[in-house]
């Protein structure tokens, strides 16, 4: 039986008694054999966020308000109070998303699922990648308004 590259383990899936295989660094598994050694780094990442948009942003219109007028200022200071209460455990980062985040996510708690570079505005994804996983960003903010990020894998 031919050997894997550097870093990949041969596994036998239970569902369906085929062969796959599993890159032990990222535990993520393919169904073809790897034709070289496996990245010791994740080329995607997943995260959660809150929005909250402000009169500038690119689209000034969410499904919780059809015409936001409120200043970037008013939403910074919005997004403070839930960052505080998410800290102090008072409140959890999906809860508040899925009720007040201006971006359509809310409906999964702010879930954006996997992404890579190039998929999102500059600023979120220097953040997103900036963080380990767990972590929760300070607020940045994109042409779509100001958010807060939980990376999540
Ligand atoms: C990037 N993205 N993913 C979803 C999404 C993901 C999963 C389930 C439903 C919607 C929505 C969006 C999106 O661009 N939403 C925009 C707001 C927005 N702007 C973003 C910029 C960066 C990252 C997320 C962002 N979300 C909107 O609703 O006006």
């Amino acid at each position: 039986m031919s050997d894997v590259p550097e870093g990949w383990e041969r596994k036998i899936s239970r569902s369906n008694n085929k062969e796959y295989f599993l890159n032990i660094y990222t535990k993520e598994s393919q169904w073809d054999m790897p034709t070289a050694p496996a990245k010791q780094q994740s080329a995607t990442v997943q995260a959660s966020h809150l929005l909250v948009k402000h009169k500038d942003s690119r689209r000034p219109s969410s499904w919780r308000e059809e015409n936001i007028t409120r200043s970037k200022e008013e939403a910074i200071k919005i997004l403070e109070g839930f960052r505080e209460q998410i800290v102090s455990g008072e409140k959890q980062f999906a809860e508040l998303a899925s009720q007040y985040s201006d971006c359509s996510s809310a409906k999964r708690g702010g879930d954006l699922g996997p992404f890579g570079r190039g998929q999102m505005q500059k600023p979120f994804e220097d953040a997103t990648y900036s963080l380990d996983i767990g972590e929760m960003s300070e607020i940045i903010s994109t042409d779509s308004g100001v958010h807060i990020i939980l990376r999540t894998a």
